[in-house]
């Protein structure tokens, strides 16, 4: 639906896009994720119609974007701050962008019924902004995005301006909604759990290129390079260099166990990524494992966080452990985990 294609775009001698591609299906949960700086906003905006791409193509629906003036484009974009008028009623706000098209009166009073309705505020209505507290607001706004039926809504770090409890609900809500309204949603966040909690499928950015696109579940369990096993989610890395089959040769650990990616060709530069709620701590007498002595045991309710030193290792290896975890601080362990549980990937040289 939405096809974006070769987007490059500098300012100055920062290149913020670098020849962006991406596929965006109807009625799609997509999201933008990535590290501060590195271009998500601006692909935003080039779709929006605030900023003008050096190279590159959008179209929605094979019919070209970026000729057109942002709001001639069948596009809304809901901003970090909401930017709702203060001294307009919740009503009169959501109301605002239709009355502007100047569309007749009943047709206004049932589009904004109805919305107001979805998004659950039909009994504040008429209360200002002022009035409601920061997750009616984020639903005002959203509200006021819907209202226009746009074929695609681009959310830029919708939540995040929502303390931690507040948060968790307005994104079960969020994914209701597209869901109830099917329109395609494509969210800017540098939050991976949010990213993961939300979305169908992430595209993941580093430094104006993306570096993987896939649903949650595969980006979280098959990284294809080093940048997104880094940033998405916790990870215990090692490098060496691509063994025989599932395993990963290293200099100081010997050789550890790991399902090579794709292509990985035996001898190349590789880095070997496993999950800490991979990683099992077995006794230290056992043959098998990763030899280490553990440094700290943080308990956060569902799980306890083992940190492990391994000599030859700066970083410890953190293990998550279900529960409250029985070993302490200066107990011999191995660290341990099935081929299976690892994923090895290429180092790009
Ligand atoms: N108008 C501008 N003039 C100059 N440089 C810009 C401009 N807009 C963005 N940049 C630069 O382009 C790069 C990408 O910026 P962008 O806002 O797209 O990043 P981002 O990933 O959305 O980051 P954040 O999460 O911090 O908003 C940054 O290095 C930024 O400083």
């Amino acid at each position: 639906m939405l096809k974006i294609d070769g987007i490059t775009r500098r300012f100055g001698d920062v290149t913020a896009l670098d020849g962006v591609s991406l596929e965006i299906g109807q009625g799609e949960f997509f999201a933008l994720l990535g590290p501060s700086g590195c271009g998500k906003t601006t692909l935003l905006r080039i779709i929006a119609g605030f900023e003008t791409p050096d190279a590159g193509t959008v179209t929605l629906d094979g019919e070209d974007l970026l000729d057109k003036q942002p709001n001639r484009r069948p596009i809304s974009l809901m901003f970090q701050s909401y930017a709702l008028f203060p001294h307009m009623t919740v009503r009169k706000n959501v109301a605002y962008g239709l009355e502007r098209e100047k569309l007749p009166r009943a047709e206004i009073k049932k589009r904004v019924g109805e919305v107001l309705e979805t998004v659950g505020l039909s009994e504040l209505a008429g209360r200002k902004p002022s009035q409601l507290s920061g997750g009616q607001r984020q639903r005002v706004a959203l509200a006021r995005s819907i209202v226009k039926r746009p074929r695609l809504l681009l959310l830029d770090e919708p939540l995040s301006a929502l303390d931690k409890k507040v948060r968790a609900d307005m994104q079960l809500e969020l994914k209701r909604l597209q869901n109830e309204v099917g329109i395609t949603f494509v969210v800017v966040t540098h939050d991976q759990e949010e990213a993961m909690s939300l979305a169908d499928r992430i595209a993941v950015f580093d430094s104006g290129a993306v570096r993987q696109v896939d649903e949650p579940v595969a980006l979280y369990e098959r990284p294809r390079t080093p940048f997104v096993a880094d940033f998405v989610g916790a990870n215990n890395l090692f490098e060496g260099t691509a063994g025989a089959k599932d395993e990963l040769e290293t200099e100081d650990f010997g050789v550890l166990p790991g399902s090579p990616a794709e292509g990985l060709e035996q001898g190349a530069k590789a880095l070997l990524a496993v999950r800490p709620e991979r990683v099992r701590l077995i006794g230290a007498t056992e043959s098998r494992g990763l030899k280490g002595t553990v440094v700290d045991v943080s308990f956060y309710g569902g799980v306890s966080h083992v940190s492990v030193g391994v000599p030859g290792r700066g970083k410890p290896v953190l293990a998550a452990v279900q529960g409250a975890s029985e070993v302490r601080p200066g107990a011999e362990v191995r660290l341990d985990w099935q081929a299976d549980e690892a994923v090895i990937i290429p180092v790009d040289q």
